[in-house]
């Protein structure tokens, strides 16, 4: 009899006439025993026990070689499809969490590979580089070679993209799951041995069934099981959110293969998280649960942005009203920020494909409960640019407005359903002659994100109104606030970022047209120094300036 430990798994290995009967005591923190399983194969066949065994068995084989594997040894492998904003980070923090578990992050997209393989990663988000650096060449590896990756691993997790259908059934609400088909496809078509297949992605609920139908269609007898992994990370905040998330959340199938599945999943995690932390319910609950999420943290920021609106109206301050609400504990104090409105590739899509889930379940009156979230986030980002114009006399054509962060948030680069997208199409369609400025995203984004049409989710039709026809000539791109605002008549604070609070304000005022007029989308700036510089400003949901409130209503 061997003995092996590692820090948190004891494995005894019993050799009788070249048979191995494993027995497998896993412990967790304060040594509490959590899962006995014994299983009886030749050791070459290891890679055909369930991931569970096999990841401890690896687990304990690395730690009895410190490090080092031998010839025998199957190294257990996940593969994730999908290197964008969450496959990426994840992948590359259960590498480093993981050392004896080899990672491959696979995609489609050949540059997104080589830029993940290169020193300037696709995405920016604090943090990450590091992360990427300690374990890339090591045990993650990012690939186009799909396929092969596949065929190797025993976990696959799926992340692929699941935008809003913009065509045909469910247009403008419905999840395209396009993506997440042909995935599925190719797993059941190269797969030679039984797999876990994790659902990272944010998917409708009971997707997995389908998927689960798409698998055993084509499954030439191989065992697949389906779990639903949500992923709760925040852009800009990933790497933290996934060193210590509030939570996992894993749904499985309440069967004996579904709940081993589940315990796989969890050894994974729980070699970082507390197993307390992490979350088992059934696949449909998980699925839901992660639209639930997104629609209820959404529906603080339009409660907020809508008692903005009314704030403006009576000269109440949002930010005191957000403070009084939130100190109750209750209600508690995040996400209560009044802004621009929020944008992000998820919110919206998460909350149309809810909406048309409900409509699907004939629960009009609970579709249109949700519908009220996009829709008052809509108005907000309408109100702001109609208050930036009416401000200005009722007209901006032929002015220059400077505008200062496009990114959806600060520390991103993300621009997926940007308010400042709506915002500037605004302006543009008045004829305002925009500079823009952002610490991250390219001019080529800018222009590519101000060129598309525009889908209106209510309507089903591109939004001619708001097209920015003249982007070409009407905005320019540039690399600081001060050239942004030179010979500016306004500036638009459209994102958070935190240089925008330390600029020189004199000097932006002495370099602008006067009247000089600020417009914080963020409620960053101190307005009463601004005023006393000589600004006219706006803050979201702040009483008004006189000069404001003599111009047209706008709300
Ligand atoms: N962005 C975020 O902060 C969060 C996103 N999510 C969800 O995670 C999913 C992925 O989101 P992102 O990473 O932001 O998307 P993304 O668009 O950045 O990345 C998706 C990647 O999947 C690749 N892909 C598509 N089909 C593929 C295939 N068959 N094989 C291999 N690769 C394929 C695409 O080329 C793309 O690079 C979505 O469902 C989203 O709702 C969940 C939590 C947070
Ligand atoms: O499913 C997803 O994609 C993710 O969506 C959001 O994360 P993210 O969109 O990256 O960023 P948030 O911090 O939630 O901000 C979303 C938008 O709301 C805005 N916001 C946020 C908070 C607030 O108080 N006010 C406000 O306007 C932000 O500026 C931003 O435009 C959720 O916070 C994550 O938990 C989730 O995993």
């Amino acid at each position: 009899m061997r003995k092996a430990s590692g820090c948190d798994v004891n494995v005894y290995l019993y050799q009788r006439e070249n048979r191995h009967l494993l027995c497998h005591f896993h412990r967790f923190r304060h040594n509490k025993l959590f899962c006995f399983l014994t299983h009886s194969s030749p050791l070459a066949h290891l890679s055909s026990l369930s991931p569970s065994l096999s990841l401890a068995l690896a687990h304990s084989q690395v730690s009895r070689n410190k490090g080092k594997r031998t010839q025998n040894q199957k190294m257990v492998k996940i593969c994730c499809l999908g290197a964008g904003y969450v496959g990426g980070p994840t992948m590359a923090v259960m590498a480093l969490k993981c050392p004896e578990i080899e990672v491959a992050v696979v995609d489609i997209s050949e540059p997104r590979i080589n830029a993940w393989n290169s020193d300037k990663l696709p995405i920016y988000e604090p943090g990450l580089d590091d992360v990427v650096k300690q374990c890339r060449g090591r045990n993650l590896f990012f690939s186009t070679d799909v396929e092969k990756h596949v065929f190797e691993s025993d976990i696959v997790f799926v992340s692929v993209n699941t935008p809003t259908k913009t065509q045909g059934l469910g247009a403008g609400k419905a999840a395209d799951l396009t993506y997440w088909e042909s995935a599925a496809r190719m797993i059941a078509d190269v797969s030679k041995s039984s797999k876990i297949v994790v659902e990272k992605s944010t998917v409708p609920v009971r997707t997995a069934e389908a998927i689960e139908k798409i698998l055993t269609h084509n499954s030439k007898g191989i065992e697949f099981q389906i779990l639903s992994n949500p992923e709760f990370l925040a852009e800009g905040t990933a790497i933290k959110d996934l060193y210590n998330p509030d939570r996992v959340l894993i749904g499985g199938r309440d069967t004996p293969a579904g709940q081993k599945a589940i315990e796989a999943l969890r050894d994974v995690y729980a070699h970082w998280v507390p197993v307390e932390q992490i979350i088992c319910t059934n696949l449909w609950s998980a699925e839901l649960s992660k639209l639930a999420a997104n629609a209820f943290l959404a529906q603080r920021i339009s409660s907020v942005n809508a008692m903005s609106a009314l704030c403006e109206a009576t000269g109440a301050d949002v930010t005191q009203v957000a403070h009084a609400v939130g100190t109750d504990t209750r209600i508690g104090p995040k996400f209560l920020n009044a802004s621009v409105g929020f944008g992000g590739s998820c919110f919206q899509k998460d909350i149309l494909n809810l909406i048309y889930i409900c409509e699907c379940n004939g629960l009009p009156e609970v579709a249109n409960y949700w519908k009220q979230v996009v829709k008052v986030n809509d108005y907000q980002k309408i109100r702001f640019a109609n208050r930036v114009v009416s401000s200005m006399f009722n007209t901006v054509s032929g002015k220059k407005i400077a505008i200062l962060g496009f990114a959806f948030k600060k520390d991103t680069g993300d621009t997926r359903e940007t308010p400042a997208i709506d915002v500037c199409n605004r302006l543009v369609a008045d004829k305002a002659k925009l500079s823009i400025y952002d610490p991250q995203v390219s001019e080529e984004q800018m222009r590519k994100d101000l060129s598309m049409a525009r889908f209106d989710w209510d309507h089903k039709v591109p939004l001619p109104q708001y097209k920015a026809e003249g982007v070409s000539e009407q905005v320019s791109v540039v690399s600081d606030a001060y050239e942004a605002s030179k010979d500016a008549h306004g500036l638009c604070v459209l994102t958070e970022w935190d240089e925008f609070k330390s600029l020189d304000f004199k000097r932006i005022f002495d370099g602008m047209q006067k009247p000089a007029f600020v417009f914080d989308g963020r409620n960053i700036l101190d307005a009463e120094k601004l005023r006393e510089i000589g600004f006219i400003v706006y803050s979201i949901g702040k009483p008004l300036d006189s000069w404001l409130k003599d111009m047209p209503s706008v709300a």
